[in-house]
């Protein structure tokens, strides 16, 4: 008889957070800014939180990217029990398995689009960084655009370098943190449909923080994060 085991990576949730919390210390003591946060998002899901300012979205974000360390609770992304890696195993996980979208892009300066997106590749030994990450930028339009700096492009075009360089690492999650929140209605819009667009090509998860309810609305799931309280809620159409 043929015994089939199957890869339980392959089902697993790409985030399970149970009980997470985050404090940090203020000038009138700790501040508990995430008070016990759970979330479990399956491989190709899209979730929006949504939440007031201060309310702790981004805080999560940081959490799940591995950049910042949850004060209680248990966090596994993409197969990884963060709480037990050291930096180095950390810096690799955020390589592999995640990739970051900032409402202010993050691109570094002194370096052009192909520089910027190969770079993560490049720390990675990959030799074909250059080329994935000029296929990468070709891909959201900028084939064109690749020796410009960061200064000479407009902030859709850097957005859409920004959205290159989390994709072309092919990471499991991609965390949008407001990636619309600097563009105008229509680039904002045009970069959404790369963002989602992934999900279709590479079965991306995306997880995404926005104020726009219309935005809110497209994903899958949605969250809403309240003074560190976490609550899923029923997706109302646009
Ligand atoms: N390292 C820190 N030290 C002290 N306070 C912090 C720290 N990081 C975040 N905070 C505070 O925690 C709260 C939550 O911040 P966070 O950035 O997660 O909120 P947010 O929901 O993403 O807000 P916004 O929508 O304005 O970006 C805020 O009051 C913030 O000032």
């Amino acid at each position: 008889m043929d015994i089939v085991q199957s890869d339980p990576s392959a089902v697993a949730p790409v985030i399970q957070a149970h009980d997470l919390t985050f404090e940090v210390a203020g000038p009138a003591g700790r501040v508990n800014i995430l008070k016990g946060v759970g979330m479990q998002v399956g491989r190709g899901e899209v979730v929006g939180i949504v939440g007031p300012s201060g309310s702790g979205k981004t805080s999560l974000l940081m959490l799940l990217a591995g950049l910042d360390k949850p004060s209680g609770g248990t966090l596994s992304v993409a197969g990884h029990a963060l709480a037990g890696m050291d930096e180095d195993a950390l810096a690799r996980f955020r390589r592999e398995e995640v990739g970051i979208v900032f409402q202010s892009f993050h691109l570094v300066p002194t370096m052009t689009a192909l520089e910027n997106v190969a770079m993560p590749l490049e720390f990675a030994g990959d030799d074909g960084a250059f080329a994935k990450a000029e296929a990468a930028l070709t891909s959201v339009g900028l084939g064109h655009r690749v020796h410009h700096y960061p200064g000479q492009l407009s902030g859709g075009e850097q957005q859409r370098v920004a959205v290159a360089r989390a994709f072309v690492a092919t990471p499991s999650l991609i965390l949008a943190d407001e990636p619309t929140g600097n563009l105008d209605r229509a680039t904002g819009q045009h970069v959404m449909e790369l963002l989602f667009g992934l999900r279709e090509r590479h079965g991306t998860t995306l997880v995404l923080i926005t104020h726009d309810p219309a935005l809110a609305a497209r994903c899958d799931r949605q969250f809403h994060m309240q003074d560190g309280i976490l609550t899923e809620q029923a997706v109302l159409p646009a």
